[in-house]
């Protein structure tokens, strides 16, 4: 497409819009600056730097595609040519096992802020603001049980890394002059029937009490709920009802990630329910297939009903955007892309949804009318809106980025 079959294109729709009372240029506007967390971990399979092993403890990693990220130079370099395919604003997403730790290992309830300082500064350079997730899995002694465990001396190894980690976090939030989101999510479970469900839960509540307790100005705190983990499939003790109570009662956002959930379930009807109780929330917009299976992303029914949701609450300054995949067996600089644009155009289809016009025909009973332009919105002219956006942020428009994408795999994944 030229340039100016981009702008006409765009022109008409604007028009199209603009019948059913939709400001194309205001919602574009919302998109620019409507921050998306990058999740570190797409580029690396989840392995980290603190050992080089693939991820274990309740999460997998499936493919062995070529280019996987193998330090932080690469990582850094793969991460700068997807931001440089994408326009938006862009927040950055690290696990504790991220850290530039030198080539020592640096144990978990050891971890300090000086190995992120270097984060900090990469983060600032490129004008985004960082966000942290204390890190469970994956260690010796990760075990099915971490902050919810009985034994004293693994439950106090985790609850220190955790208190760590959201220093870690207040510290960037201090550096970056933007509150850090530090979540927290842990696998422990039991693979099987399991009787001391509650005693289990009542551990991980006081582990969190305690952790909670120390007020952190520059960060904020958030809890990631979960169905199930591989080789924990029976019992989950941080579910969906435990973070639920937990995170109204305290006040915490929850972490709503659209893999966690039963197949059939609507997860985006979670989204109003839980904004009445919990102060925000963040997202983790992934794609389970058959199960929490981490797809990348797409423009699916789930994603787009999730943005509509948040747009229809008004709640979009009350939710954090973060992606939560990891797909190894594709390129992942395109796997990256693909999520993301497929984010930003799910977020794009709800700010363009005539509202008010559904809400009137809601209000009135007019459940034909609100049914009709419930489809009929489907199928307006989107893709010229967010293909001029593309071509606004000086980013290759629709299909064009594969070219580049091709390209870097030849320069630079291939000879990994
Ligand atoms: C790596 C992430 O922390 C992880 O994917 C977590 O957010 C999750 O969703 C586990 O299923
Ligand atoms: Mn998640």
């Amino acid at each position: 497409m030229t340039t100016k079959q981009i702008q006409q294109n765009y022109e008409i729709a604007r028009e199209r819009y603009a019948a059913l009372g939709v400001d194309t240029d205001k919602a574009l506007e919302t998109l620019q600056h409507t921050p998306i967390s990058l999740h570190c971990w797409q580029a690396d399979d989840v392995v980290g730097f603190e050992r080089g092993e693939a991820a274990s403890g309740g999460i997998q990693a499936t493919g062995n595609y070529p280019g996987r990220a193998r330090n932080i130079d690469e990582l850094r370099q793969d991460v700068d040519k997807v931001l440089s395919l994408l326009g938006g604003t862009f927040r950055f997403n690290l696990h504790e096992t991220y850290g530039e730790f030198g080539g020592k290992f640096v144990d978990r309830d050891q971890v300090e802020p000086k190995y992120f300082e270097g984060w900090i500064q990469w983060a600032k350079e490129r004008h985004m603001s960082l966000d942290f997730n204390s890190t469970s899995f994956s260690h010796p002694k990760s075990g099915s049980l971490t902050l919810a465990n009985p034994d004293k001396e693994i439950r106090d190894f985790w609850i220190e890394h955790t208190k760590r980690c959201r220093r870690i976090a207040d510290a960037m939030g201090k550096a970056q002059g933007d509150p850090c989101i530090m979540n927290i999510w842990i696998h422990d479970g039991s693979k099987d029937l399991t009787v001391e469900k509650y005693r289990y839960r009542e551990i991980l509540k006081n582990s969190l009490d305690d952790i909670l307790a120390e007020k952190l100005p520059n960060m904020k705190d958030c809890l990631e709920a979960k169905l199930f983990g591989i080789g924990l499939e029976a019992y989950t003790v941080g579910s969906h009802d435990f973070y639920a109570g937990y995170c109204s009662k305290n006040n915490v956002i929850y972490t709503l990630d659209t893999g966690h959930y039963e197949p059939t379930e609507n997860v985006s009807d979670a989204v109003s329910s839980l904004l009445l109780f919990v102060p925000e929330l963040m997202l983790h917009v992934s794609r389970p297939m058959h199960w929490d299976s981490d797809h990348v992303t797409l423009f699916d029914d789930n994603t787009r009903n999730l943005f509509a949701e948040l747009v229809r609450a008004n709640a979009l300054d009350r939710a954090h955007i973060g992606l939560d995949y990891f797909d190894a067996s594709i390129n992942r600089i395109g796997a990256y892309i693909i999520g993301v644009r497929a984010a930003q155009k799910s977020l794009l289809q709800a700010l363009l949804e005539p509202l008010p016009k559904l809400r009137q025909y809601e209000d009135e009973g007019r459940f034909f009318e609100r049914l009709a332009l419930l489809e009929e919105e489907k199928t307006l002219p989107l893709g010229a809106v967010y293909d001029y956006y593309n071509l606004k942020n000086n980013v290759p428009v629709a299909e064009d980025y594969l070219a580049d994408v091709e390209q870097y795999e030849k320069d630079v994944l291939s000879k990994r």
